[in-house]
């Protein structure tokens, strides 16, 4: 049963699929931390891989940038494999003062600037937020690791180059910890199919301050998240 976007065979997905938005970095979960791995896509190079972390079975797969992208792999996985939760695993600009590169942050909520609810026909204003389950015990699993997290409201954006060059300052102003541009529409494809996600990010670059992560530390760095999201797979 493939989709346009998914050569999966039903199955072949697990229940828990770690979502980055590089499908390298879905290549590099599998060749890093998964054992008896499979390939279960290749369709446009956006990898999916199946395999074992500690015994338990688990999935990761690419999601593109942006939220159609991500609308589209994970409306797929939930509605046609079956998939219960999905763990976006991502990079992200710091906006928060207290807030450095190489922070985890944990999207409790995440507000946007994108009119991705408008499909919803909603009488009001929606409010995408994480699933708390998978939220306590990633919160749970960084304790464990001694991991330091942000656990707050992140921006899930439309633009990565924004023209309005105030647009950061003003959601600096209403408390957003870090910018990224796929946990908003997530949390409502999760929310309208009933099931689970979670999104958590590293930050790369610091809006303000223009600290970033060199490119060769970004996979290191990018360990941590990769650990909490591994560990809280079921
Ligand atoms: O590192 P990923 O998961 O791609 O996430 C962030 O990086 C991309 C922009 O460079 C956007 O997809 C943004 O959300
Ligand atoms: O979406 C993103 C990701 C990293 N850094 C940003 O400024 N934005």
């Amino acid at each position: 049963m493939a989709t346009p976007h998914n050569a999966a065979k039903p199955g072949d997905i697990a229940k828990t699929v770690l979502m980055p938005g590089d499908p390298l970095r879905a290549k590099y979960i599998a060749d890093n931390f998964l054992e008896d791995v499979t390939c279960f896509n290749t369709v446009r190079n956006m990898f999916g891989y199946t395999g074992t972390y500690k015994g338990k079975r688990v999935s990761v797969m690419g999601g593109g940038m942006g939220m159609p992208s991500i609308g589209i792999y994970s409306y797929e996985l939930y509605h046609f494999y079956d998939v219960e939760s999905i763990i976006r695993i991502g990079s992200a600009g710091g906006i928060g003062d207290d807030i450095k590169v190489r922070d985890v942050v944990i999207g409790m909520g995440a507000s946007t600037d994108s009119n991705y609810a408008e499909q919803y026909k909603l009488p009001g204003t929606y409010a995408p937020i994480a699933d708390f389950s998978l939220l306590r015990k990633a919160v749970e699993a960084a304790e464990e690791k001694n991991i330091k997290v942000v656990v707050g409201n992140i921006l899930s954006s439309d633009h990565f180059y924004n023209d309005y060059e105030k647009t950061n300052e003003l959601w600096k102003k209403m408390n957003i910890a870090a910018v990224e541009m796929e946990a908003a529409a997530l949390y409502m494809i999760a929310a309208r199919a009933n099931k689970k996600a979670l999104c958590i990010l590293t930050v790369s670059d610091h809006v303000f301050t223009g600290e970033a992560l060199p490119a060769e530390e970004r996979q290191t760095s990018f360990r941590e998240m990769m650990e909490i999201a591994l560990e809280i797979a079921d």
